[in-house]
C-alpha cells in the first residue's frame, strides 16, 4: 500500500538525505552545519516574537483603551468596553498560552502549478509547476512555510507562521518521497521558549540538486520521526503534531461527515490520530462543534495519560474527555467485574432485563414500592423523601364529597396495568397513573352517576365543575399524595438496579432472557455491590444505569433560577473587571458541559472494547453527531464479538463509514514486535501485525520466579530495579488483575517513574520499559481468545525493553521461555 510505504519511507529519508545533494560531510562540518542551520531558525523565531510582542502590546493597549471607555459610563460605551475587553482578554490568554514551542516545522517547496495565494497568504499549489525542475536536475526553492501551533501573519500579512491544521500546513504531513508534491525538505524544528535547540531534516526529493538563495540547501540531522521515538515516556502521552505521517494525516484531515473508522495495531497511532481529528475538527468548523466533542476512553488512566494533548494543541473546554465509567453523570466508576459477571452485564439481553425491572420495580414489594428493609441490598442512598411510617400500597382509602371511597388490591392492580400500557418511560406515566385512580375514586364515589344526570339535562358545565371539585378534594389529601408516592414512586436507575440485587425478584424479570445461573450471579454481584448505596460501582454498572435512565425517563424538574446580574455594571476598573468576567465566562462553560448529554462529534478510543449495553449508551450521547470510531480487533476484551457489532452499527445507524487502516507500530521496536506476533498468532490466526518503525538492538529479557509468592516479588522487584538502570522513563509492571494489589506492594518505594497495573488497566498505554508477570496467569484471566488478546496488548505497551518473568504456570523451557510465547 503507497501510504504504508511512504510512512515509513518518510522516517528513513533523512538517512539517505545526509549523503544528498547539499548535504555537507559527517563529521565536524556536519555540526557546524547544524550550528548554523539552528542560527537561521532562531533568527526567524526571534522575528517571530518580536510579531507576537506587537501583537500583545496591541492586546494590552485595547485593554487599556478599554478600562478608559469604561470611565465615560455612557451605555454604548460600557458595551463597547465590554466587547473589547473580551476579545483582547482572548487574544492575550492565546497568545500566552501558545507562547511555549509553537513553531515546530518547516517545509522548502519548488514552485507551484498555479499562482494563486490562500487567507493565510501560502501559495494553494500541491504540484510543482511544469518548469519547477530544470533539465540538468536543478531546482530552485520558491517558498518556504513555517509551520507552529497557531497562525501568525507579518505586519504586511506575509505568514510567519502558518496554524498546522490549515490547508497549507498539509503538505508538511502528507509529503513522503513517492509522492513529494512540491516540498523538497521537510524540516522539523525543536525549540524550548525562545530558543531554537535543534533541527531534522527529511529530504523528500533526494534526486534534486536544490538551491535556496543562491546556495545549496543544507540538509542536517537523522530523521525527525526517529528523534522523537527515541526520547523517553513521561506519565502523560505527547502530542505528536510535529511528526505526523502521511497515512496518519490521511486520517486526521479526513471530512467530518458521517463515520471515520480507524483500525490498527497496536503502538499505530490510533488514539495520538484521534486526539488531533478532534483539534483539527474544532479548527476546521468551530461553530458546528461548539455542540462539543465527546472522547470515550476506556479507563480513567487512560483518560489521565491522553488529557493534556488537546490543551497542548492549543484546545480545550469543547472536548470532554471520559472514561466509560465516569459517562453517567455521578458516576466514577473505577472496580472491575470478574469476566463471567462482566459477560452478562454487558449482553444486550440486558436491556430487555432491565426494561422488564423499571416496570417491574413498581410492583407491590417492588424496590420502589417501599423503604429498604434495613440490611436489604440496595444500591440506593438513603431516600431523604422516606417518611417514618411506612404507607400500605394495598389498600387506597381517602374522604371525598364527604364519604369514605375505597380501592382494593385488586382495584389498584388494575389501574397499574392500565397506566403501564403503551412503551412511554415509567416515570412519565405518573400523572397518566394519577389520574387514572381519580378516575377509579369517582367511579365509586357515586358522584359520576350525578354527574351522568348533569350531562343528561345538558348541563355539561355543572357536570365538570362536579368532576373538578372531586379531584381537587382529593388530591390536596395528604394521605392521598402520601399513598400516590408509596405506590407510583418517582424511580431513580440506582433504585431499580438495587431491586434487581434481589435474586426472587430477578429471576422473574430475567425470565427466558438470562439462564437462571445468571441471573443468580448477577443479582450477586450487584448485591456486593454494597448494601448501603456506597459500595462502589462497577465500569459495566454503568451502562445499566445509562439504560435505566432511559427506561425510566426524567420527571421534569422545576428549573434552576439564573443569577441575572450583569458582573459588569457593577464595576468601574479594569483590575476587578478581568477576574469578574473570567468566572463568569468558566461558570457559564461548566454549566453547559454538565446540562451536555449530546454531542456534535463523538470519538471511541479502544472502540474493539464496548460491549453491546455500552455501545448503547455511547450511542445515546451521539445520535445526531457525526463519528470517529478507533480500535483494533486483536486486542478486543469482549468475547461475543456478533452481538458487540449489531449493537455498534445500531449506535453509528445508517450513516456513511470511511474505513481507514494504520499500518505502521510506532511505539514498539521490532524485537518486542516480533514476540507479540506470535500471541497474535495464536489470539487471531492470519491478522497482520503492523511494522514496526524502528528496532534497538535489544531482545526481551526472560527470568524465572522461584514458586513462592515471597520469591515471586523479589523477582519483580529485582528486575523493575534493573530497568529503572536502564531507562529515564516510565516503567510498568503488568500483572493479571488479581494480583493488582501484590504487585502494588512488590514495588512499593521504587518511586513514581514504576506504574504496577493489571492487564485490562494497561489498555491503551505505554512505557519506556515493562515488567510482564506470568503470560500464562494473564491469559489465564478470561476466556480463552479474550485472554490470549489481553495478553497481545499487555506485550505491546513497552517503547524500548521488556522483561518476561515466568512463574511454574508458564512452563518455561530452559532460557525461561513461557511456553505461549515459544514459537
Ligand atoms: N507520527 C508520530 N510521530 C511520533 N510519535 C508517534 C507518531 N504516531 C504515533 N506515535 C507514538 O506512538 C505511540 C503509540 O501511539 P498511540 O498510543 O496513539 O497508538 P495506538 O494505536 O492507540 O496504540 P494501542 O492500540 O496500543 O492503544 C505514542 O507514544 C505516540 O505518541
Amino acid at each position: 500500500m503507497a501510504a504504508q510505504e511512504a510512512a515509513v519511507d518518510s522516517a528513513h529519508a533523512a538517512a539517505g538525505s545526509a549523503t544528498g545533494p547539499g548535504a555537507p560531510a559527517p563529521g565536524p562540518a556536519d555540526d557546524s552545519a547544524r550550528a548554523g542551520e539552528i542560527a537561521v531558525e532562531q533568527r526567524h523565531l526571534d522575528r517571530v516574537y518580536r510579531r507576537l510582542e506587537e501583537k500583545i502590546h496591541e492586546a494590552e493597549f485595547l485593554m487599556a483603551d478599554a478600562a478608559k471607555r469604561g470611565q465615560v459610563g455612557t451605555p454604548g460605551a460600557l458595551a463597547e468596553r465590554d466587547a473589547q475587553v473580551f476579545r483582547a482578554g482572548v487574544h492575550l490568554s492565546r497568545l500566552n498560552n501558545e507562547f511555549e514551542d509553537f513553531l515546530f516545522g518547516r517545509i522548502d517547496l519548488l514552485a507551484g502549478k498555479d499562482g494563486k495565494k490562500g487567507p493565510d497568504g501560502a501559495y494553494t499549489s500541491v504540484e510543482p509547476a511544469d518548469d519547477a525542475v530544470r533539465p540538468d536536475g536543478t531546482a530552485a526553492i520558491a517558498e518556504t512555510l513555517h509551520i507552529g501551533r497557531i497562525g501568525v501573519l507579518d505586519s504586511d500579512y506575509a505568514p510567519l507562521v502558518i496554524d498546522w491544521r490549515a490547508p497549507a500546513a498539509a503538505p508538511f504531513y502528507r509529503s513522503t518521497p513517492v509522492d513529494p508534491g512540491r516540498v523538497v525538505r521537510r524540516r522539523v524544528i525543536r525549540s524550548k521558549g525562545r530558543r531554537v535547540l535543534g533541527v531534522e531534516d527529511d529530504l523528500m526529493r533526494p534526486e534534486l540538486t536544490a538551491e535556496l538563495d543562491g546556495a545549496p540547501l543544507p540538509v542536517v540531522g537523522d530523521g525527525a520521526l526517529m528523534a522523537v521515538l527515541g526520547q523517553a515516556r513521561g506519565h502523560t502521552m505527547r502530542d505528536i503534531v510535529s511528526s505526523i505521517q502521511a497515512e496518519q494525516d490521511l486520517v486526521i484531515r479526513a471530512p467530518a461527515a458521517s463515520v471515520t473508522e480507524v483500525s490498527g495495531g497496536p503502538g499505530t497511532g490510533k488514539t495520538a490520530v484521534a486526539l488531533h481529528r478532534a483539534a483539527y475538527l474544532l479548527y476546521q468548523d468551530r461553530r458546528r462543534y461548539a455542540g462539543g466533542i465527546l472522547v470515550v476512553s476506556p479507563t480513567p488512566l487512560l483518560v489521565a495519560y491522553t488529557e493534556g494533548v488537546l490543551p497542548s494543541l492549543g484546545e480545550e473546554g469543547q472536548v470532554a474527555i471520559r472514561a466509560l465509567g465516569s459517562l453517567v453523570e455521578g458516576a466514577e466508576a473505577t472496580a472491575y467485574d470478574d469476566p463471567a459477571v462482566a459477560r452478562i452485564k454487558g449482553s444486550a439481553r440486558m436491556a430487555r432485563v432491565l426494561r422488564r425491572a423499571a416496570r417491574g420495580a413498581l410492583e407491590p414489594g417492588g424496590a420502589g414500592a417501599r423503604a429498604a428493609a434495613p440490611g436489604q441490598a440496595t444500591l440506593e442512598e438513603a431516600a431523604p423523601e422516606e417518611t417514618a411510617e411506612p404507607v400500605g400500597t394495598d389498600r387506597l382509602r381517602v374522604v371525598a364529597l364527604g364519604r369514605r371511597i375505597e380501592l382494593d388490591a385488586a382495584e389498584l392492580r388494575r389501574v397499574r396495568q392500565a397506566a403501564l400500557g403503551g412503551t412511554a418511560p415509567v416515570n412519565l406515566l405518573r400523572p397518566r397513573a394519577r389520574k387514572l385512580l381519580l378516575d377509579a375514586l369517582w367511579e365509586r364515589s357515586g358522584a359520576a352517576s350525578r354527574a351522568d344526570e348533569h350531562l343528561s339535562r345538558g348541563d355539561a358545565e355543572l357536570a365538570a365543575e362536579l368532576r373538578a371539585g372531586f379531584d381537587e378534594d382529593v388530591s390536596s389529601e395528604d394521605r392521598f399524595l402520601a399513598f400516590l408516592d408509596a405506590w407510583w414512586p418517582e424511580l431513580t436507575p440506582r433504585r431499580v438496579l438495587a431491586a434487581m440485587a434481589d435474586e426472587r425478584a430477578l429471576g422473574r424479570w430475567a425470565r427466558r432472557v438470562l439462564t437462571p445461573g445468571e441471573a443468580r450471579r448477577l443479582a450477586r454481584s450487584l448485591r456486593r455491590a454494597g448494601a448501603d448505596g456506597t459500595g462502589p460501582l462497577s465500569v459495566h454498572d454503568v451502562a445499566l444505569l445509562d439504560e435505566l435512565e432511559a427506561v425510566l425517563g426524567t420527571p421534569p424538574r422545576p428549573r434552576r433560577a439564573r443569577r441575572e446580574l450583569d458582573p459588569l455594571d457593577a464595576l468601574t476598573g479594569l483590575d476587578e473587571l478581568m477576574p469578574q468576567r473570567e468566572e463568569t465566562q468558566r461558570e457559564r462553560a461548566e454549566r453547559l458541559a454538565a446540562e451536555r448529554t449530546e454531542y456534535a462529534h463523538v470519538i471511541v478510543d479502544e472502540a474493539q472494547d464496548l460491549t453491546p449495553m455500552q455501545w448503547r449508551m455511547v450511542g445515546r450521547r451521539g445520535r445526531t453527531a457525526t463519528w470517529t470510531v478507533v480500535g483494533d480487533p486483536a486486542q478486543s476484551s469482549w468475547p461475543d464479538e456478533e452481538e458487540a457489532a449489531e449493537a455498534r452499527d445500531e449506535a453509528l445507524g445508517r450513516r456513511q463509514r470511511r474505513r481507514f487502516t494504520l499500518t505502521v507500530n510506532y511505539r514498539n521496536p521490532a524485537e518486542i514486535a516480533e514476540l507479540a506476533a506470535k500471541v497474535l498468532a495464536l489470539a487471531m490466526p492470519g491478522a497482520a501485525s503492523p511494522r514496526a518503525v524502528r528496532s534497538t538492538g535489544l531482545r526481551p529479557r526472560f527470568t524465572v520466579a522461584p514458586p513462592t509468592d515471597a520469591a515471586l516479588a523479589r523477582t519483580v522487584r529485582d528486575e523493575t530495579r534493573r530497568l529503572l538502570e536502564s531507562v529515564d522513563g516510565t516503567v510498568g509492571v503488568v500483572v493479571a488483575m488479581d494480583r493488582r494489589a501484590q504487585a502494588a506492594e512488590w514495588v512499593a518505594g521504587l518511586g513514581e517513574r514504576v506504574v504496577p497495573l493489571g492487564s485490562l488497566e494497561a489498555k491503551g498505554l505505554e512505557y519506556d520499559a515493562t515488567v510482564l508477570v506470568s503470560p500464562a496467569e494473564i491469559a489465564d484471566g478470561a476466556a480463552a481468545s479474550v485472554g490470549l488478546r489481553t495478553l497481545y496488548v499487555a506485550l505491546t505497551r513497552a517503547t524500548r525493553q521488556l522483561t518476561v518473568v515466568a512463574t511454574a504456570k508458564d512452563q518455561p523451557d530452559g532460557d525461561g521461555v513461557p511456553d505461549l510465547l515459544r514459537d
